[in-house]
């Protein structure tokens, strides 16, 4: 390889730390763009979003949720099918409201997921509800809102649904969440599908459960679901997962048990780095020979395949601290906005909003850090960049599991969220003030 292709590889993993090639890396990734050498969203530069709005910030491109969703549903298009967009992975108004009205269906885990879909336009039809703990009330307000199907995760889920189901004098639609104990082959923390998890009822006790289900006069089975787990490069757990599924459909058919529909749940990874992952075509070209054999409605419930590469954090280089051992760019953004690094040990591009600041200045290894006081702050580690204090950066893939799994730690207000569509850009979330931080708070006044 000559220096000019050297310098012109997208991603190089070297012994001082990895080199992204910024120009070239973002054409991997949905309408992320260099622009007369700045980074654009879209038709919006990051540097007038940044002028206007400050750092750290979260930019969604609406373009890239449409396409991501548009994916799905070209893929899948020859069988009767539902996209459940998993609310978890980005629940802000604004992205719920542009995948509601291309007639995306929500995967939810808890009322205040339901309260933010009805508050989207959802048609409730489409909602399914998975989850393990789900509360009585929680369960009240999805039959009184008329959710599609609740996804069972237990025996003891199937009574108390039952119990609250004849309270409102309903009958609640539900799927079993099967355990096909299938290793996803994926980050330990986001594994589902394995014994030792805590979700889904094991393939042994499943058709015990559908029984005990027939059973119950205010329950009405409609499917049977199953989630393996997230972040999944391959495509062979999904396929021995939909296998295991068939096999249950076909023993639950002989107790004459018949359903409608099947979930296969979420999962489906994206590229972060320089990851090989299955594109959602090749996801559906190895599963719909089953699926059209069954003739069932399948569900899917996406979420960081829908929006991980359509969002960016912006943050700003504070402070350089390079120490005799290694160099500390400490950033505006810390593992308070996102934890994905800290969590999981996520490894996610950083790249410069300016690409013409890496040209002709002299690289260093970089650990890339916020300002929290932990350890475990950090959102890169040994990324080779030219840096100077004031420099944009912006992380990608961060449009999932980014801004909902923020927290106010250390008492840090969160980013704001902007969604850009074409050239324009709109504010979809404030950013959060220091006093709405203790507005719920008092003193102690009973001594
Ligand atoms: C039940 C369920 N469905 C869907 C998802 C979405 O997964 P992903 O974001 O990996 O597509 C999850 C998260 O892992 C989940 O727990
Ligand atoms: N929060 C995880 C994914 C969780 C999936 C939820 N079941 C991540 O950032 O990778």
């Amino acid at each position: 390889m000559s220096i000019t292709d050297l310098s012109q590889a997208t991603v190089q993993h070297t012994s001082n730390g990895l080199r992204i090639h910024p120009e070239s890396f973002v054409k991997k990734l949905p309408t992320l763009s260099y622009q007369q050498g700045l980074l654009a969203i879209e038709e919006v530069s990051t540097q007038q979003l940044v002028q206007q709005y400050g750092t750290p910030l979260y930019v969604y491109s609406k373009k890239a949720v449409l396409d991501a969703y548009q994916a799905y549903t070209d893929s899948f298009a020859e069988i009767d099918h539902q996209i459940c967009y998993a609310v978890k992975a980005n629940s802000n108004l604004a992205v719920l409201k542009v995948l509601a009205e291309a007639g995306a269906g929500f995967d939810l885990v808890s009322s205040g997921e339901l309260a933010r879909v009805l508050a989207a336009g959802a048609d409730p039809s489409k909602i399914v509800f998975s989850g393990v703990g789900k509360t009585v009330a929680e369960m009240k307000a999805a039959l009184q809102a008329g959710i599609g199907c609740f996804n069972v995760e237990s025996l003891s889920e199937l009574d108390t649904l039952n119990a609250v189901a004849a309270e409102l004098q309903v009958k609640a639609p539900i799927s079993i969440r099967v355990n096909p104990d299938v290793d996803a082959k994926t980050h330990p923390y986001i594994s589902t599908g394995l014994k030792d998890n805590k979700f889904g009822i094991s393939h042994d006790v499943a058709i015990k459960a559908y029984k005990h289900a027939d059973s119950l006069e205010h329950l009405d089975i409609v499917g049977i679901d199953c989630h393996i787990g997230s972040q999944l490069t391959e495509i062979d757990p999904f396929v021995a997962a939909l296998d295991k599924v068939c096999e249950l459909i076909e023993s639950l058919k002989q107790e004459g048990i018949e359903l409608e529909h099947v979930d296969l749940g979420g999962g489906l990874g994206v590229i972060y780095i320089d990851e090989e992952v299955a594109e959602v075509s090749e996801f559906a070209n190895a599963l719909l020979p089953k699926l059209k054999q069954l003739g069932l409605k399948v569900f899917f419930e996406p979420g960081r395949s829908i929006v991980a590469n359509a969002g960016v954090l912006l943050t700003k280089v504070e402070v350089l601290k390079p120490t005799e051992h290694k160099n500390f760019a400490i950033v505006d953004a810390a593992m308070n906005d996102l934890i994905r690094p800290a969590l999981y040990q996520a490894e996610m591009a950083v790249i410069p909003m300016s690409s013409e600041s890496q040209e002709g200045s002299e690289e260093q290894s970089w650990d890339i850090v916020g300002a929290v006081c932990e350890t475990g702050d950090f959102l890169a580690k040994k990324r080779l960049l030219s840096l100077a204090v004031g420099d944009i950066l912006a992380i990608t893939g961060a449009g999932a599991y980014g801004f909902v799994m923020s927290s106010n730690y250390n008492s840090r207000p969160r980013p704001a969220e902007i969604m850009v569509s074409g050239d324009k850009h709109q504010v979809v979330r404030k950013r959060e003030t220091v006093e709405q931080l203790f507005e719920g708070e008092s003193f102690f006044e009973l001594d």
